[in-house]
């Protein structure tokens, strides 16, 4: 591969001198191109959540320096950016000669937040480029790159949709890592499914206390099989909806909501919650009147999860420690850990995470799940139940971690079968585990990735 830098991209010899016109810093719009192009390297280059980024309190400055729908707009370019990266390279590819060179890093930041405007945003094509183009130019370090940047921006402008939509259907449209592990754990067929499922935006599901289907008639949702409630895709904002303060429901995807119904929980049951805030399945556990603890490392994230609890008018005995340490005074009749993962299995609703965790995150995680695994047997009373569960779809957090637990002397497997999980039954593996993927209900517009396993203490 060269690594010269592409100064001419392919048939463009008539691109405007952008790079001779003034620059004007005022120009509306351009802040929030600026902003994300920087939060885009921040993501790819240095792999910070983007929702660190653009948290209202403590995001980064320069998204904190824009206005509410500024900030709407920046977001929508970084989620769009990310869930289509790898076919708006693509496409780039596609207008210039040949690959960037590897430091050209905040060149190609630009491209793809320009290219992501014209391609799926409904930004005027002209503003996507104007802006793209004076923002080369307002940077020292590109602004001999503004006549590159407005030739492949204009030239993807110009490109017969059939032919943008074959560039882009082409590619895998996920990191290198990333696809390959989908397939060696999916085979060929399957991992394409899941790649194509992530190319669409997840929908919000709720959780409701009590009458689904009056609920779903009032948000005029849609009743999923497992008695969840699916919005629709222009919902505004959650918290105004009818049910929201009198915490009659509370987000949950639909397949979040299978580890915490293999507990069996019941009023007269002493229930451990591990790794459990914001406490989507501590309220589940609650609700059905059992005793609950829900223990966190993480003190804020507690907080929001007694904040959901209070608002739902449920209530858990809350425990800030890390679980490596931890040490309840009297054994559980029942635990559950949803422990901390990859979080491949959210990619639709996060599509940062393929691009900013890896192999070595995921091998990080698989080891201390089988350490937090582990440690629940002391937890449990003999007889009791641990149910295992996280939102990673690699085998090697999930099906792995469960398959060398089962293996320990002192539980032995407890199979969930699929009269236990109404509305999922084809999500009960032969091992009698759970495992969804995002192509699942493909008619209904796919579930979250999740893992599940059951044992019983000997
Ligand atoms: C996948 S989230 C849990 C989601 C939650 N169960 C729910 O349903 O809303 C994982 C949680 O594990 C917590 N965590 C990570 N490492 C931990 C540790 N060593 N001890 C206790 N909690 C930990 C994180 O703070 C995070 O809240």
């Amino acid at each position: 591969m060269s690594t010269k830098p592409a100064r001419r991209p392919k048939r463009h010899g008539k691109s405007k001198p952008y790079a001779e016109r003034p620059i004007d810093p005022d120009k509306p719009g351009l802040d929030v191109r600026l902003a994300a192009a920087r939060l885009l390297a921040a993501v790819v280059d240095k792999a910070t959540p983007l929702d660190a980024l653009t948290d209202d309190e403590n995001g980064n400055p320069a998204y904190l320096a824009l206005d509410g729908r500024d900030r709407a707009l920046c977001r929508a370019i970084l989620l769009t950016a990310l869930r289509h990266r790898g076919s708006l390279s693509a496409l780039i590819a596609e207008m210039l000669d040949r690959p960037l060179p590897p430091n050209a890093r905040a060149l190609d930041h630009l491209l793809h937040v320009g290219a992501t405007q014209i391609v799926h945003l409904s930004v005027p094509d002209s503003a996507a480029v104007d802006l793209a183009v004076t923002a080369a130019n307002a940077d020292p370090r590109l602004s001999r790159f503004a006549a590159l940047v407005n030739a492949v921006l204009r030239g993807i402008v110009r490109m017969p949709a059939d032919r943008r939509e074959r560039i882009m259907a082409a590619v895998a449209n996920a990191p290198e890592w990333f696809a390959d592990a989908l397939e060696r754990d999916y085979g060929a067929e399957k991992s394409k499914a899941i790649l194509q499922a992530h190319r669409s935006e997840a929908s919000v599901d709720l959780t409701v206390k009590d009458d689904a289907t009056g609920w779903a008639e009032r948000l005029d949702a849609t009743l999923l099989p497992n008695g969840s409630l699916r919005l629709p895709h222009n919902t505004p904002s959650i918290m105004t909806l009818p049910g929201f303060e009198e915490g009659a429901w509370w987000v949950q995807d639909a397949a979040a909501t299978l580890p915490a119904r293999l507990l069996g929980a019941k009023p007269d049951m002493r229930i451990a919650d591990l790794c459990a805030a914001p406490g989507g399945k501590t309220a589940q556990l609650a609700r059905t009147g059992a005793d609950v603890t829900a223990v966190d490392i993480s003190t804020s994230r507690l907080r929001r999860l007694e904040g959901n609890l209070r608002r739902l008018g449920l209530n858990a005995r809350t425990v800030q420690s890390d679980l490596r340490k931890w040490q309840p005074e009297t054994p559980f009749d029942a635990v559950l850990l949803d422990a901390p993962c990859s979080s491949t299995g959210t990619a639709r609703r996060h599509p940062d995470i393929p691009w900013t965790k890896s192999d070595a995150v995921v091998e990080k995680m698989a080891a201390l799940q089988a350490n937090l695994l582990e440690r629940c047997i002391a937890f449990v009373r003999p007889g009791g139940v641990v149910v295992f569960a996280n939102c990673s779809l690699d085998r090697r957090e999930g099906e792995a971690v469960a398959a060398a637990f089962a293996d320990h002397e002192q539980v032995e497997p407890l199979p969930v079968t699929a009269d236990e999980i109404s509305g999922f039954e084809q999500a009960v593996t032969a091992e009698g585990w759970i495992r969804t993927t995002p192509d699942d209900w493909p008619n209904l517009g796919g579930v979250d990735g999740f893992f599940a396993a059951r044992f019983r203490r000997l």
